[in-house]
């Protein structure tokens, strides 16, 4: 009888892998960082044959380390960084262009467009999400466009499109399956998240091919079985989900109004709003959570595009640090921020303010000014990114939220954690599962295979870590999230 279920998770950085029992505990972990690609300011891209081989690699690892066999393992759970876009050749699987990030800028001119033929409306009203290079309608454009040949092949079928999740099924499957989950769809700007189809519409408006898709299915069932060369016999691949919803489901959110915000490259904060989709008022995305049996569930999200990449910046750029978890003791050198904001508009912002052209700043430096205080403005940038989320989810949901759960490699720094309860005014909740994301995907995979019953069974195995209260005074809170928004006005439309 299987034991584990295998969960693939391949993020913005790094693939990884993690074997997990049926009581949800983690048996073994794998993980290896993959080359990231900046051609040009603002642009970032991946080699996919660099995402399947490190994805593969560690997929074997883990199983390795576990001592399990293709025999041990219920199925294979897939959850992928979102909105990431690669075509390939249906005949070879050779991609034509590297994968185009979620974070790169590339088709910002495209959206530019889109929203003065005033088709923006129509893209928000079909899609839930708004007219930004971060999805990925426009990355498959711009490569139909610029990438001579393929054009013509995607309309016969012969080039096929695909978020990294439906990328790696097509290769562990040897090429037999061509299929992403609503999840994922929901990202692509393609995908009518009212009538669960590809939206004519929008594909006539962007010139994508039909032919070029793939089949939109559940987030829960079984899409075919690996390749036997991978891992010494065949295993049911029974889940996918984008890795934020695959966070939302490993939180066990299932009612309407819990949410959660997964600290990690940018953070994506996502609350149940069950059977409707509520459209934003506020700069958020209508999104969908997952679907079940063809049940589907939406969330309201807010997407952020840096959060831990900022610490990263610190790691690799300013070298203020040698390793990530240093920022915390960095932080901790200085009792406040004195006076310093930091903005770490990147790669624009996202949620609420959607501004492609905003660029980092750092606000408030005087002579005093140590790199203690730089770190802490980065820890608390992410914070009141985070709050602004917050409040535009509030606005839009009427919902006021009793407490926030929390996950993701940055979740771990308790400094963080502290001055995200004090500045929300909201109880944080750190799971002892911290990794939510591939224990998310390996629950629909599980609950595909029978392996566990359904979400009932997830929520009663979801248990808390620690819970940060709020400390801070309420007009502490409040001037400093003034000095917030002040900083933000000072870095949008930088680029125009
Ligand atoms: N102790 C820490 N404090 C703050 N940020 C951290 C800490 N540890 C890791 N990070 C940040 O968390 C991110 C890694 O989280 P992870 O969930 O693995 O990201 P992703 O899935 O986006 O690749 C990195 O950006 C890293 O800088
Ligand atoms: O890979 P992550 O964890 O940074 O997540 C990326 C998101 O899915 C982008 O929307």
């Amino acid at each position: 009888m299987a034991k584990y279920v295998l969960a693939l998770d391949q993020g913005t950085t790094s693939s990884r892998a993690i074997v997990f029992d049926h009581d949800g505990a983690i048996v073994s972990v794998a993980q290896q960082e993959f080359p990231q690609i900046y051609p040009a300011p603002g642009l970032v891209e991946h080699n996919p044959e660099d995402i399947w081989s490190s994805q593969l690699s560690v997929a074997q690892e883990a199983l390795k380390k576990a001592g399990a066999s293709s025999t041990d393992v219920a199925a294979i759970g897939i959850t992928n960084q979102r909105e990431t876009a690669i075509a390939w050749e249906k005949a070879t699987g050779k991609p034509v262009f590297n994968a185009i990030v979620w974070q790169s800028r590339l088709t910002a001119p495209i959206c530019d467009e889109l929203k003065t033929k005033g088709f923006d409306k129509e893209l928000r009203a079909r899609t839930g999400l708004v007219t930004d290079a971060y999805f990925s309608g426009t990355k498959v454009k711009w490569i139909l466009d610029n990438v001579e040949g393929v054009r013509e092949k995607a309309e016969r079928g012969e080039v096929l499109f695909g978020n990294v999740d439906t990328f790696l099924i097509w290769r562990l499957t040897r090429g037999r399956v061509h299929v992403t989950d609503a999840t994922n769809a929901s990202r692509t700007l393609l995908y009518n998240i009212h009538e669960g189809e590809w939206d004519d519409v929008i594909l006539k408006e962007l010139g994508v091919p039909r032919a070029m898709l793939p089949d939109v299915r559940p987030s829960s069932e079984v899409y075919g079985e690996t390749d036997p060369e991978f891992f010494g016999g065949p295993i049911k691949i029974a889940g996918i989900a984008g890795d934020q919803q695959a966070a939302t489901f490993g939180q066990a959110c299932f009612e309407i109004g819990m949410a959660k915000n997964t600290y990690g490259t940018g953070s994506f904060m996502l609350m149940n709003t069950g059977s409707e989709a509520v459209e934003s008022k506020n700069g958020l995305l209508t999104t969908i959570a997952w679907r079940l049996q063809n049940q589907t569930t939406y969330a309201l999200e807010g997407s952020i595009f840096i959060t831990g990449a900022a610490v990263q910046w610190l790691r690799d750029g300013l070298k203020a640090i040698e390793s990530s978890g240093d920022v915390e003791g960095l932080a901790n050198t200085v009792e406040d921020n004195g006076g310093i904001y930091l903005v770490p508009a990147f790669v624009g912002l996202g949620a609420p303010y959607w501004d492609s052209y905003a660029r980092g700043a750092i606000l408030g430096l005087t002579r005093g000014t140590t790199m203690g205080h730089i770190a802490r403005a980065t820890l608390e940038s992410m914070c009141y990114q985070t709050r602004d989320v917050l409040e535009a989810m509030v606005a839009d949901s009427g919902v006021d939220l009793k407490a926030l759960r929390v996950d993701g490699g940055a979740a771990v720094n308790n400094t963080l954690m502290q001055f995200q309860a004090d500045i929300l005014g909201v109880p944080v909740q750190r799971p002892k599962v911290a990794e939510t994301t591939a224990l998310g995907s390996a629950y629909l995979a599980g609950i595909a295979t029978n392996f566990w019953g359904g979400p009932q069974e997830v929520a009663a195995q979801w248990a808390i870590d620690q819970t940060f209260e709020p400390r801070m005074s309420k007009d502490q809170r409040e001037k400093l999230y003034k000095g917030w928004k002040k900083a933000v006005e000072r870095s949008l439309h930088w680029e125009q």
